[in-house]
């Protein structure tokens, strides 16, 4: 058998139907695919590679998927810190976007996090912002894998002026982006308080007929159902669903404030939640009740939020953060276990942006999407378990190769698609102008 690559790794952990843990095995990748998992040994004697590398003392996993963020928000990283999610949005940051986000501040906040993320081991995210088409092109460009929102609010900004024509511009991007390896879209309402129903209506509609997700924040906190059941006698949650979109395509991103029978209504359609524990954490916004949901058969995914309320786009992180509060938030210490946190940043992430069949885990005919990460550092040793050092103790530095389709956007821990010090230096010219 003939392969591009060969990737021959002490450990491998597949997060498929059978969540193997592999010792010793290769990945055989020909047209940006699995084509085969083998033993080393036997990967040796029947395929010839182009290219063979060795990982010894690493472990290889699919791509992380980080299933909610705003990734041109890294330029407004640290803005505004130690605040509560409305003041921070109405008081700091509506008025720094409302002033400098432009298709410029898009592209470069854009560079800022794939660069960011594909560093730490994430090949693929789930995006809600201004310029989509901006930020599908830096993505496509660096290599990476994205679902873009197509964005939708009811009031005007400087990327368009009402919701009739938002969903004008997310049509084009779904026709732009119809058939391209690495962008998809996704219809991104931002907020059940920010979009009325005649959009959401018509969003409904449109994911049906498209067969796209509908990526929103909702529940985030307790005063946004507060503010709802007072204004208007109703849930969030329960005015989604009469408008039509609770189901299979929905990705909800926080989900603090659930009652058991919302929860039940989530298993019952295969709709998803994204947690996002650290930013929920940093603006107090509540605790989903992870444990719950996955105990319903909820997928549960994960994802960072934007970098100005995490202040990071750190998965491996995320995973860590969401095992530790699973266990404090629902009092058992057995509840999201290292296994789970890694399958919520992985083949749970897929489901939820309807690429499970595509990306998220390590199986034949899957897209090549792959990351090693080096365990042979004093604080992921002595190793029992990959899986427990993997999401228990390991840092982003230790990512060091990672391919998306097969091909190699991070080279001992380097970018091959990016340079550093440009995306760096327009960073800090950003920061420059916004703080000065
Ligand atoms: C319509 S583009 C996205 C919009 O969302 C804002 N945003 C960032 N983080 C959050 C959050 O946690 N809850 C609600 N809205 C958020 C971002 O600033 C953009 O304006
Ligand atoms: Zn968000």
């Amino acid at each position: 058998m003939h392969a591009e690559l060969l990737i021959h790794a002490e450990w491998i952990l597949t997060v498929d139907p059978e969540n193997r843990q592999l010792t010793d095995h290769a990945v055989a990748v020909a047209d940006g695919r699995i084509q085969a998992i083998l033993p080393y040994e036997e990967a040796r004697r029947t395929i010839q590679a182009e290219q063979t590398v060795e990982l010894p003392g690493h472990v290889l996993i699919p791509g992380l998927i980080n299933a909610h963020t705003h990734a041109s928000m890294s330029l407004l990283r640290g803005l505004a810190d130690d605040l509560p999610l409305m003041t921070w949005l109405h008081e700091h940051i509506w008025p720094t976007e409302g002033r400098w986000v432009d298709a410029g501040f898009v592209a470069d906040g854009t560079r800022l996090a794939v660069l960011e993320m594909l560093r730490g081991g994430v090949t693929c995210y789930n995006d809600m912002y201004f310029h989509p088409e901006v930020s599908a092109q830096v993505t496509a460009e660096s290599g990476m894998r994205a679902v873009i929102g197509m964005i939708v609010v009811d009031f005007p900004t400087g990327y368009a002026a009402s919701p009739d024509e938002y969903i004008a511009k997310g049509l084009a991007l779904h026709e732009r982006y119809r058939d391209h390896p690495l962008i998809r879209v996704a219809w991104a309402p931002h907020a059940p308080y920010s979009v009325s129903d005649a959009p959401l209506q018509r969003i409904a509609t449109l994911a049906f007929e498209l067969g796209v997700p509908v990526h929103i924040h909702l529940h985030e906190t307790r005063d946004e159902v507060e503010n709802a059941e007072n204004a208007h006698g109703e849930r969030p949650f329960a005015r989604l669903d009469r408008l039509g979109l609770i189901g299979p395509s929905l990705v909800s991103v926080h989900m603090t404030q659930l009652e058991d029978a919302e929860i039940a209504r989530l298993a019952e359609t295969g709709a998803s939640v994204v947690h996002c524990p650290e930013s929920n954490l940093k603006l107090a916004s509540g605790f989903c009740p992870v444990a719950k949901l996955l105990e319903a058969g909820v997928n549960v995914a994960l994802g960072t939020d934007g970098a100005a309320s995490n202040n990071d786009l750190n998965l491996l992180g995320e995973m860590r953060t969401a095992a530790l509060l699973g266990k404090g938030v629902s009092g058992s210490a057995s509840a999201v276990p290292a296994t789970e946190a890694l399958r919520m940043a992985t083949i749970n992430g897929a489901r939820a942006l309807g690429l499970e069949s595509e990306i998220g885990s390590i199986e034949l005919g899957k897209s090549a999407d792959l990351v090693a990460l080096d365990l042979r550092d004093p604080h992921t040793q002595p190793l029992y378990h990959p899986v427990s050092q993997l999401v228990y103790a390991a840092g982003r530095h230790q990512v060091r190769q990672v391919w998306v389709r097969g091909r190699q956007v991070i080279r001992d821990g380097a970018p091959t698609t990016l340079h550093v010090a440009e995306v760096l230096s327009e960073a800090q010219i950003w920061g420059a102008r916004i703080g000065g």
